[in-house]
């Protein structure tokens, strides 16, 4: 079940044309992140941080939940509520409030200064006292963001703790799967409130893979072509993984036999791309220098991945237009073909698939896969020991094998890197790219 995706202002508008009030949503908002934290450490003495805004107003509904469990809570506000909502909810808290300056730690720390509406960095003291009360907690448990963190590019406006857990409602926002924010947030709980998530931007989670069909032979289940180009060994690890990635068929065509392969990859001499069974063409895993190569593969008609080496040497982005390609740039080949465009992370893959007509995965710690139609799939965390030569080959041998399946290139590619990342996490901390091949 993938979690939906909304940017700051999107969520907005869905709390405005939610079926309830947003007095109702916020009690919902509060409730939920008090049995989250209740579920996560069973109610320690807890201190919550109470921003002026909504963000603050859900922490004085928790506080009321939480203290009606039994759990002895303190609530410190940075300052007096500033909206309707969050007066309502200081009201309804019929405990005390300190002042933010003066609270003493807590061995359970709720962050509810700033969510959605935060606009700039904190205040340099206000910051530092958080990092002192974050630091002095056994837990750390974020309202919807962690303080400082800018709800749509992920981007940290001032220094901001790392949460043990963080509690949203209604949607993920960007900054939830984008770095440097993901990286803040600890466990990551949705909490369902009464709204319609509608929208085009989701986290990617496991998919639905084709199955084998009855009566299926190597090339109904997929025939991948690969191109070798000047270095065999990147190829050879994007064809060993299309074929582990139930491809029926893998087919490469290179000037010279590349030592190592499993037998049951195909070597040939030339590249035969007028082949209608090819399934999906991959180009670029240590292509090195050759253009012909990739002006040869976009002679066919078929699906194709295109990546590494070959990304250099596109040119310009639309010349992709109409070739059903599958894009896997990491961030210097993103640059390098689609230049430094203004905007979030999310924002520049929705814009490159557009221009290029293709599916655009933008490979980095966090990764995007976008659609020209506007999907925008967030990856969950990838473990960082995926930073190693070679798992970008890995990854494009099995986007290729599941397009050639017949997935669609967008569920192919979404696909590819949710598989990608569980692969690593089975592979381990001393992986390398060879090993991912048995975990696929
Ligand atoms: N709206 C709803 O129905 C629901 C909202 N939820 C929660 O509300 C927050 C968003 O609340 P909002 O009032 O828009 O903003 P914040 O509470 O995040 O920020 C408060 C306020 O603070 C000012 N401000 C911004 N940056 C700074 C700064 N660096 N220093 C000082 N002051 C700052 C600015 O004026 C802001 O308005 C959302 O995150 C949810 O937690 C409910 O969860 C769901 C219902
Ligand atoms: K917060």
């Amino acid at each position: 079940m993938t979690r939906p995706i909304l940017t700051a202002a999107r969520m907005r508008e869905a709390e405005l044309a939610a079926p309830v009030g947003l007095a109702e949503l916020m009690e919902q908002a509060g409730q939920s992140l008090a049995e989250a934290i209740f579920r996560h450490s069973a109610g320690p003495e807890t201190l919550i941080l109470c921003g002026p805004g909504n963000n603050g107003g859900d922490g004085y509904v928790a506080a009321r939940h939480l203290s009606a469990r039994g759990v002895k809570v303190r609530v410190a506000a940075l300052a007096e509520p500033t909206t309707d909502l969050a007066k309502v909810a200081r009201q309804r808290w019929d405990g005390p409030v300190e002042a933010f300056d003066g609270a003493a730690p807590a061995p359970l720390l709720v962050d509810c200064l700033f969510g959605t509406g935060l606009s700039r960095g904190l205040e340099p003291a206000v910051a530092e006292r958080l990092s002192v009360l974050a630091g002095s907690a056994r837990t750390v448990v974020a309202c919807d963001l962690p303080s400082g963190v800018e709800a749509d590019s992920g981007a940290l406006l001032s220094p901001v703790p790392t949460a043990d857990l963080t509690v949203t409602f209604g949607a993920l926002k960007p900054a939830h799967r984008l770095m440097p924010a993901m990286a803040r947030m600890g466990r990551l709980v949705l909490a369902h409130i009464a709204i319609e998530p509608d929208t085009r931007w989701f986290e990617l989670a496991e998919p639905d893979l084709p199955p084998v069909a009855e009566g299926a032979h190597k090339y109904s289940r997929g025939l991948v072509h690969a191109l070798a180009g000047s270095m065999p060994g990147a190829i050879a690890l994007s064809a060993t993984a299309a074929a582990r990635s139930g491809a029926g068929y893998v087919r490469i065509s290179t000037s010279a036999p590349i030592p190592g392969l499993p037998l049951s990859v195909v070597q040939v001499g030339d590249a035969q791309l007028g082949d209608p069974r090819i399934g999906c063409l991959l180009v670029g895993p240590g292509l090195g220098k050759l253009p012909q190569l990739l002006t040869l593969a976009l002679t066919s008609r078929a699906p194709k991945v295109i990546d590494a080496d070959a990304i250099g040497l596109v040119g310009e982005p639309d010349r992709l237009r109409g070739q059903d390609a599958i894009l896997t740039p990491h961030g210097g080949e993103f640059a390098q073909l689609f230049g430094d465009h203004p905007g979030s992370k999310a924002e520049q893959a929705l814009a490159a698939a557009a221009v290029s007509g293709s599916v655009v995965v933008y490979k980095g710690p966090d990764t995007l896969v976008a659609s020209p139609d506007g999907r925008l799939g967030f990856a969950p965390p990838a473990p960082a020991w995926l930073a190693t030569a070679g798992t970008g080959d890995v990854l494009a041998g099995i986007i290729a094998a599941l397009r050639a399946r017949g997935m669609p290139a967008f569920d192919a590619a979404c696909a590819g890197v949710w598989l990608h990342g569980r692969a690593a996490e089975r592979a381990g901390p001393a992986m390398i790219a060879d090993d991912l091949l048995e975990h696929l």
